[in-house]
């Protein structure tokens, strides 16, 4: 055997959609034109296999005898995919350590790539009863009106089994319905309604439009406060593509900002953008694939997954609140679809808009770097001002016993009610009280799967981890010494503040926003109805509200724990505070009517909130720039954490050591730990980590790959690296 790097004719290398599995080589059958990039279907053992037909040079292999090789059993009639996006697969999947199969997943992401392009057949209720009911059949009956979808999503919402469904079909309660493999798309209209843009904004607007023209790669960071209207700038960027008929992605940080988005755009360009998110059905997701695949799709809005798709000819891509940490994944393939971003403009040779009011530290040091070209929006659209922002300070103004809100608060909120306006209270905890303590021996009901307590969620009357998501019933007694009405609620949630309220304020109409209850597009599409009617008074909401929306009637902004970030103090502590509160109070006062901002905290003089008080976001910015460059943190320098995790704690600290103990020495090269993960358990693993310092100059990618591939594990334990980490637990 030898490594041979010019395969024959009729040989084919080709990545399979199994992470396990490294390439493989097969015979191209006569006829069939695979090449680079094509999706095929290849046989193995007796399975077959999706896979992409790749450049043999990207992987060298042992090459094995021609005459060994088996045939490619089929071609997909798919698009194949393009160099620049197979340059990108291969870049992300070095750069953070993943199988080259687990990235490609994300870009086959529908099983589009391999479904015929037969109808797909999905069921909707009809309105006939059967004669025999059960209680599932009954629950079916009632969530599914109105709903159409496969017998597996049917199944999912309805929260019964697949025969279930699968009885009510052959019982005659549904109906069968084929639904197009092609989507039907009107193409957006650049010049549907076209706006008057302010000075500054033309400016901009320009830029970005001539950016599109020339087709070529270029970053900008599009910083402007909050509703100066960096929507309004980039859809003209948007518009120039359609007139040039390219593609654009937009990414948003959250599912639930696409529903609103999506009217946003309707309005602008006259119909709807195709969404990609974890939300979509079956049925879309595969016509949506294809119709971005097939270029159709002019313009795609989506969570960071949308970032990995086979546009067939992308002239630019946007990320919508550039400065959200949710753009970082944090299983499977760790990536952060803002670098990745950048990295797919740099490979398609486009530009790349990143647009926030509080931009990370890194996006900033980029400019400073000369790699992003910097366009500022520096006021508010129109009439509208910055709100006003107050500190309260939680020692002083001292909130009533048993209760959350400062007196200034409670005042502010009663006095906004009799206005008529709406008010928003921001507090980053889902469920009731974030922890359950017995009065009488001191117990803390914890997880038993993790290092976490227990979240006591009094909607559902229940109490739920909110890591590995397990739940159990609101005990009775306490499960340690068995006392009877001993446990008590400690801190507050969403849900106590909600409850607190509306015992000041019966007659209030409130509204919690949290991942538990805007789970889906359609949810928050209702949400924001609900408020722009008028029908909410006061909001209480984690960061899920801080950003995106504009309710003009919004003009009361409370932030009932400003402390609450600063607390984990890890590297990035800081700033994640002040954008977290800056984007909260950039939504109020965004018409008309001026926004008022109050913060409770009980250390006023830290430098997050005179910076926020004093409107002073540059004095922020530079300071904690300098309190980076002084500590050699990042951006100053790289990070990498590895994580090893087992369910036998002495097997993970084993390997956790081994990893540690062989650790290279090199110039500028620092190794931490290892040590027991702050999340000690998570899902019944024990975890220990390493964190990796380096110099920017250091190939730590190399280093790193260099010095885990010698060693060996046990096989129950997962070694996982985390490049660039923003999670530290
Ligand atoms: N040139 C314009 N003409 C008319 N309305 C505008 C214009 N520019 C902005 N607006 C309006 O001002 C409001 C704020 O603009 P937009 O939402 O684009 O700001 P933003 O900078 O994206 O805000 P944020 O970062 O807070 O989400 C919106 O209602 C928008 O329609
Ligand atoms: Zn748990």
């Amino acid at each position: 055997m030898n490594r041979v790097h010019q395969p024959a004719k009729d040989r084919a290398r080709v990545l399979l959609l199994n992470a396990a599995l490294g390439p493989l080589d097969y015979r191209i059958p006569e006829g069939m034109d695979a090449r680079p990039g094509s999706i095929v279907m290849a046989p193995l053992g007796p399975r077959k296999l999706p896979g992409v037909v790749w450049e043999a040079e990207s992987f060298p292999v042992d090459e094995i005898d021609a005459k060994k090789l088996r045939p490619l059993l089929e071609l997909r009639d798919v698009p194949p995919l393009s160099a620049p996006l197979r340059r990108l697969i291969e870049w992300t999947a070095r750069y953070y350590f993943a199988a080259p199969a687990s990235v490609l997943r994300m870009v086959l992401s529908s099983g589009a790539a391999f479904a015929d392009n037969r109808p797909i057949i999905e069921y909707r209720l009809n309105g006939n009863v059967p004669d025999r009911m059960t209680p599932q059949r009954e629950q079916a009956l009632e969530k599914l009106v109105d709903v159409q979808g496969t017998i597996s999503e049917l199944a999912f919402k309805a929260d019964v089994s697949v025969a279930v469904i699968r009885g009510l079909e052959k019982a005659g309660a549904l109906d069968r319905h084929e639904v197009s493999a092609f989507a039907d798309i009107k193409p957006p209209d650049p010049d549907f309604a076209k706006v008057d843009l302010s000075d500054d904004q033309t400016k901009i607007g320009n830029v970005l439009m001539g950016a599109v023209r020339d087709a070529a790669f270029q970053p900008y960071l599009l910083d402007g406060v909050t509703g100066s209207g960096k929507t309004e700038v980039y859809f003209e960027a948007v518009a120039e593509a359609l007139r040039q008929d390219k593609q654009t992605l937009v990414l948003l940080p959250e599912i639930a900002l696409t529903e609103p988005f999506l009217d946003r755009f309707q309005a602008r360009f006259g119909t709807e953008p195709v969404a990609w998110h974890s939300g979509l059905k079956q049925s879309d997701r595969k016509k949506n694939w294809r119709a971005l695949a097939d270029g159709d799709a002019k313009v795609v809005v989506g969570a960071r997954s949308a970032l990995f798709l086979p546009y067939k000819n992308l002239g630019l891509i946007i990320v919508d609140e550039a400065h959200e940490v949710s753009f970082k994944q944090e299983d499977g393939v760790r990536y952060h679809a803002r670098d990745v971003a950048v990295m797919r403009g740099l490979h398609e040779k486009i530009p790349v808009v990143l647009a926030s009011a509080t931009p990370a530290i890194e996006s900033r040091h980029q400019v400073e770097q000369g790699n992003y070209e910097l366009l500022e929006l520096p006021a508010r659209f129109g009439a509208a001002t910055l709100p006003e922002i107050e500190a309260l300070d939680l020692t002083q103004d001292i909130p009533a016993r048993g209760s959350w809100l400062a007196p200034t608060l409670v005042k502010a909120l009663e006095e906004n009610l009799d206005k008529g306006e709406q008010s928003l209270l921001f507090l980053n905890r889902r469920g009731f009280a974030p922890l359950t303590l017995c009065r009488t021996c001191g117990h803390r009901i914890n997880c038993p799967n993790c290092t976490a307590w227990m979240v006591e969620h009094r909607l559902t009357k229940r109490l739920a981890c909110h890591h590995c998501g397990h739940v159990m019933p609101q005990p009775e007694q306490c499960p340690e010494c068995g006392d009877e009405d001993s446990l008590v609620a400690c801190g507050p949630g969403v849900e106590r503040i909600c409850d607190e309220v509306k015992m000041l304020f019966p007659q209030a109409r409130t509204a919690i926003v949290t991942s538990d209850t805007i789970w889906s597009p359609a949810k928050a599409g209702e949400f924001v109805a609900q408020m722009e009617a008028g029908a909410i008074d006061i909001v209480v909401g984690t960061q899920l509200v801080t950003k995106g929306y504009h309710f003009p009637n919004l003009t009361l902004v409370g932030v009932v724990d400003a402390d609450i970030g600063l607390e984990g103090g890890d590297l990035r502590a800081a700033e994640r505070s002040f954008q977290q509160i800056a984007q909260v109070a950039g939504r109020a006062g965004r018409a008309e009517k001026p926004g008022h901002v109050y913060v409770q905290t009980r250390m006023p003089g830290a430098p997050v909130i005179q910076a926020l008080i004093k409107g002073d976001r540059d004095g922020f910015y530079n300071a904690e720039t300098e309190s980076r460059r002084a500590a050699a943190a990042p951006p100053f320098s790289r990070l990498a954490a590895i994580i090893v995790s087992s369910e036998d704690n002495s097997e993970a600290m084993e390997t956790a050591r081994l990893i540690g103990q062989t650790a290279p020495k090199a110039e500028g090269f620092a190794v931490y730990g290892p040590a027991p993960a702050p999340l000690a358990m998570l899902r019944g693993r024990h975890r220990h980590r390493l964190l990796i310092h380096a110099h920017r100059s250091i190939e730590l990618q190399e280093i790193m790959r260099e010095w885990l591939e010698k060693l060996e594990w046990p096989r129950a334990v997962r070694v996982g690296v985390d490049v660039d980490p923003y999670s530290f637990v």
